[in-house]
C-alpha cells in the first residue's frame, strides 16, 4: 500500500477522534531485523512502520515469527542485525526496561500478572514504572478497562477475562508510545473477544498510541486493523489492507503450508 494510502485508511479507522496527523517519525520503525536461534534463522530482515493512532496487525502461520519480531521490539531478544527505533531514535541495543520506561509497552501470550495483589495494585506496578509520568491516573485505567468494580479484588480470584483486562490497563498505565499486544485474545469466549475487540478501539481512540497486534483470531485482528503485515518465514509476506491479505495467493499458500 502507498504511503498516501495507508494514510487514508488510518484516518478513516481514527474517523472517532479525528484523522492520524503524520508528524516527524513514526513511533515505532523496525529496519532490516534479523534475528537467529542457533540454526533457525527467525527473522530474515523484517521492516515494520506504525504510525500514531495507527493499529497494525500481525499475522502469519505459526512459527513464522510473529512473537520473536514483538520480543525483539520490547528488548526480550536481542537482534542480530537491523535496528528498532522509537520515534526515531534507536533503542536497539537498550534492555527491555528502558524500553518500557521509553514508551514500548506490552502484554503477554502468558499472563505476567501478580496474582496475590489486587487489580488496582497491578495496575500501579505499571504506572510506578514510570515513576507516574502516565497520561492518566490509576481509577482513570480501571474505568477505561471496565474494572472499576474489580478494584479491590485479588487478581487470582478473577475470571481469566478479567485478568486480560488488567495485563491491558496495566500497560497503559505504563505511558505507552507504542503498545504491542501478543495474543490478547488467546482464552477468551466470543464474548469476550467481542469485548477486547471494542476495548482495543477505544484504547486507539482514547490513547492515540501505535498498536501492534498478534492473534489467532483473524477476525479480531482483520476487524481491528488498519493494516496488516502477513510474515512467513521471517520474511514480510504482504503488507497492507487487512481484506486484501487473504486474497493474495501467496497468503493463502503459506497459511495452507504450500509455500
Ligand atoms: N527461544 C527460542 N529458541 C529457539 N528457537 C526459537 C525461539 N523462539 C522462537 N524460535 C523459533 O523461531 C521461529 C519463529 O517463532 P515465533 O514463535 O516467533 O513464531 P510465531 O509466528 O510467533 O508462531 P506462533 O503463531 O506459533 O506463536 C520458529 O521456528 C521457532 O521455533
Amino acid at each position: 500500500m502507498s504511503p498516501a494510502a495507508s494514510e487514508a485508511t488510518i484516518a478513516s479507522k481514527a474517523g472517532q477522534t479525528g484523522p492520524a496527523l503524520p508528524e516527524g517519525s513514526p513511533p515505532l520503525e523496525v529496519r532490516g531485523l534479523v534475528k537467529r536461534f542457533a540454526g533457525v534463522t527467525a527473522l530474515a530482515g523484517v521492516d515494520l512502520r506504525a504510525g500514531r493512532r495507527e493499529i497494525l496487525g500481525l499475522v502469519g502461520p505459526n512459527g513464522s515469527g510473529k512473537t520473536t519480531l514483538m520480543n525483539c521490539i520490547s528488548g526480550v531478544h536481542r537482534l542480530d542485525e537491523g535496528q528498532v527505533l522509537l520515534q526515531g531514535e534507536e533503542i536497539s541495543g537498550r534492555p527491555s526496561r528502558a524500553r518500557a520506561r521509553q514508551g514500548i509497552c506490552r502484554t503477554f501470550q502468558n499472563l505476567k500478572l501478580f496474582g496475590e495483589l489486587t487489580v488496582w495494585e497491578n495496575v500501579q506496578v505499571g504506572a510506578n514504572a514510570v515513576g507516574g509520568r502516565g497520561a492518566r491516573p490509576v481509577p482513570d485505567w480501571l474505568d477505561l478497562l471496565r474494572l472499576g468494580p474489580v478494584a479491590d479484588a485479588v487478581v487470582r480470584s478473577l475470571p481469566y477475562g478479567y485478568q486480560r483486562r488488567v495485563e491491558l490497563a496495566r500497560a497503559l498505565a505504563g505511558a505507552p508510545e507504542v503498545l504491542l499486544l501478543d495474543e490478547p485474545a488467546a482464552g477468551l469466549n466470543d464474548e469476550e473477544t467481542a469485548e477486547l475487540r471494542e476495548l482495543v478501539l477505544t484504547v486507539r481512540a482514547e490513547v492515540g498510541c501505535a498498536i501492534v497486534i498478534i492473534d489467532h483470531d483473524m477476525d479480531l485482528v482483520t476487524g481491528v486493523s488498519d493494516r496488516v503485515q502477513v510474515l512467513d518465514e521471517g520474511r514480510t509476506l504482504f503488507e497492507g489492507d487487512p481484506r486484501a491479505a487473504f486474497t493474495e495467493q501467496a497468503v493463502v499458500d503459506a497459511y495452507l503450508g504450500e509455500s
